[in-house]
């Protein structure tokens, strides 16, 4: 058993990271922090979780008892995992970053577009990006992960076999795309009200997202040259999802496209690439550590359209980051992460 830490325990993804947790066999959660909720039983304010941590409650962010885990996943704010990662790691202890703090591999890039300094610029050499499907072998290596964020997720899981392959035009990509109201945080903000989300959907950031320079760089380590990227993110009336509607345009013949899905991802635990013609649903991944995915040609004609959802609470952020401390800790790779999606 290894112990972990989780920084960020009362948020959305902190409180997915428990769930998964409680039926790995590999892993006891040792400390939780909430700055807000220090002191409360950890069941106390998530029932689902009554009968499983009935003794952990939160506590005040603490280096000592942090250090003390075998490795601490940061489910915080941008810019807190800068702050405590390098301490973390000189006591041994391996981090596990939810958020977008070492994800970009230029400093000022990241300032740019997060609004503040890099607050740990010295630890962007050894920051591994926490997407499997690409950098497996790294991870496992690994000290420090950056977990991709879920809309860089979908995207590149869906548009990775047609880069590689040279298939598209990467100067002009199209992703297009939607997320439930859980992928903006549990903190409470007006337009995740019901009444402003529900029965309505809206486009936002389409003059440039923070994910976009994140999958930029995704895609052109994928293509081996930058790409051009134009990415609409909406907010739809789900609670957990992400739904990707990918746009590229062919260069020349392309082959059988299902074939060309499926061999790429033969050998992914965490994708699934749906029959040929098939429209993959949000709720199929629902609460499951999956990205399923179609491919489409329509008319035979010279754009290729492909789907791709993923749960943005799973695959999105916190499966991924239990799928990367497999990794690093040479568990099985589904450890705590078999269960199948939730339907209806
Ligand atoms: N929601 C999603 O779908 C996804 C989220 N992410 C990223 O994961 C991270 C967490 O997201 P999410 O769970 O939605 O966020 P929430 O807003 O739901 O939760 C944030 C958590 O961080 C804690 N926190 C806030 N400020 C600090 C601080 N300065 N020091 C220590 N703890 C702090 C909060 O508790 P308290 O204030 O009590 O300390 C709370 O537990 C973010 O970076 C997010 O962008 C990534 C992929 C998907
Ligand atoms: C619906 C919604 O607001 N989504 C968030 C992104 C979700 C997310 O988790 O972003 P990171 O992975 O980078 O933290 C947004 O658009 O900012």
């Amino acid at each position: 058993m290894i112990k972990v830490g989780i920084v960020g325990g009362t948020g959305y993804t902190g409180v997915e990271l428990l769930r998964l947790l409680a039926q790995h066999p590999e892993v006891e959660v040792e400390a939780i922090t909430s700055r807000s909720e220090a002191g409360v039983r950890v069941c106390d304010l998530y029932p689902n979780l009554r009968g499983h941590y009935d003794t952990l409650a939160f506590s005040e962010p603490d280096a000592d008892r942090l250090g003390a885990c075998d490795a601490v996943f940061f489910a915080t704010p941008h810019g807190v995992a800068h702050a405590l990662a390098g301490e973390l790691l000189e006591r041994g202890t391996r981090v596990i970053d939810l958020s977008a703090d070492f994800r970009l591999r230029d400093a000022a890039e990241w300032a740019e577009w997060y609004g503040q300094p890099h607050g740990a610029p010295a630890l962007l050499d050894e920051a591994v990006y926490g997407l499997p499907e690409v950098n497996r072998d790294r991870i496992r290596q690994a000290r420090l992960i950056a977990v991709p964020g879920c809309y860089p997720t979908a995207v590149q899981l869906g548009l990775l076999p047609l880069l590689e392959a040279g298939l598209i035009d990467a100067g002009h990509i199209i992703a297009d795309c939607k997320s439930g109201v859980t992928g903006a945080g549990r903190g409470a903000k007006v337009p995740s009200l019901m009444a402003e989300a529900s029965e309505s959907m809206k486009a936002y950031g389409a003059a440039g997202h923070r994910h976009l320079p994140e999958i930029r760089q995704g895609l052109g380590d994928a293509a081996g040259a930058p790409v051009g990227l134009t990415f609409v993110p909406h907010l739809t009336p789900m609670i957990r999802g992400i739904h990707a509607t990918l746009y590229g345009r062919l260069v020349g013949e392309p082959g059988d496209l299902q074939a060309l899905f499926e061999q790429r991802f033969a050998e992914e635990p965490f994708v699934d690439v749906t029959p040929a013609g098939s429209h993959p649903e949000t709720r199929s991944v629902k609460g499951a550590n999956l990205c399923r995915i179609a491919v489409h040609r329509p008319g035979n004609g010279d754009t290729v359209v492909v789907l791709a959802v993923i749960d943005n609470l799973v695959k999105g952020a916190s499966g991924q980051a239990i799928q990367n401390l497999n990794l690093m800790f040479g568990f099985a790779e589904n450890a705590g992460l078999e269960a199948p999606a939730l339907m209806p």
